[in-house]
């Protein structure tokens, strides 16, 4: 498998998902068309159900879509072996989920270099140590995850996924048990990532002023694509978003 470069995107192309659980079908994800270009943050924001989490695992390779063609990297998850697929996750797409997903009867220096270590590799010693420093983590490598606050926890996952460098960054709902002014440090790291590294960024939200920070917003309603806002701001999204409730409620109301 050719190695990718940071300068590529992923793209998601006429992509449906239907989950099935017990002969029951849920419709997840309804033909969306999408790309996430490298040195762009881009949010996608959507209330609960909206579908946000099954395309953050599709873009992942964690799970498969229904029909339609997911590309990361140049690369057409399809038709990938299983090995090519674990190689391309392991280098090139960095998860941080929601609740941060930490080991805790290791340091927290042991956590960040965990999915590095269990491959084999080690950061180089300046990336690494500037990935600390900008997670506010330097005084805290010693200790355990479980004596860190909850903002340290989730910009320790966040950094534990940077050190990698994966060209494609996806954070599921990476301030959801945050306040907005914890939330603001995460974003604060993403934006410090992108402008170090020219990563993909895509942030899966259902907060407007955490979706306003990023520099692209995609409205995704009923696993729709509903609005696509370059530049936004919190007044023109929460407009935005006025916007669809009205137009949903007069078509609900014929
Ligand atoms: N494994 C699954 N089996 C069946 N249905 C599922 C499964 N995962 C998600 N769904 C359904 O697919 C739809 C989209 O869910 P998804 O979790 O992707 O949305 P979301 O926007 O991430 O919501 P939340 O923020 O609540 O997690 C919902 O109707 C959900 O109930």
């Amino acid at each position: 498998m050719q190695s990718t470069s940071p300068g590529l995107t992923a793209h998601v192309l006429d992509l449906h998902k239907v989950h099935r659980n017990d002969g029951v079908d849920t419709l997840a994800i309804d033909r969306i068309t999408a790309s996430f270009a490298a040195g762009v943050v881009t949010a996608v924001l959507g209330p609960s159900g909206a579908g946000k989490s099954t395309l953050c695992n599709i873009l992942a390779g964690l799970d498969q879509p229904t029909s339609g063609e997911v590309t990361v990297g140049g690369h057409n998850l399809a038709i990938l072996s299983d090995r090519e697929l674990t190689r391309l996750r392991r280098t090139d797409i960095g998860l941080v989920l929601e609740g941060a997903d930490l080991v805790p009867t290791l340091s927290t220096r042991e956590n960040l270099l965990l999915p590095m270590s269990l491959a084999g590799e080690r950061p180089e010693k300046s990336w690494y140590e500037s990935v600390v420093a900008a997670a506010g983590l330097k005084d805290l490598l010693q200790h355990p995850p479980v004596s860190l606050t909850p903002t340290q926890q989730q910009l320790l996952a966040t950094a534990r996924a940077l050190l990698g460098r994966p060209s494609l960054l996806l954070a599921d709902e990476p301030t959801g048990r945050l306040r907005s002014r914890e939330g603001d440090e995460v974003m604060n790291l993403l934006e410090w990532a992108r402008e170090e590294t020219s990563q993909a960024i895509v942030l899966f939200t259902h907060d407007p002023i955490v979706a306003a920070r990023a520099d692209r917003v995609l409205v995704l309603t009923d696993g729709n694509i509903v609005a696509d806002m370059p530049s936004p701001t919190p007044v023109k999204v929460l407009t935005k978003l006025a916007e669809l409730d009205a137009r949903a409620t007069a078509m609900a109301q014929g």
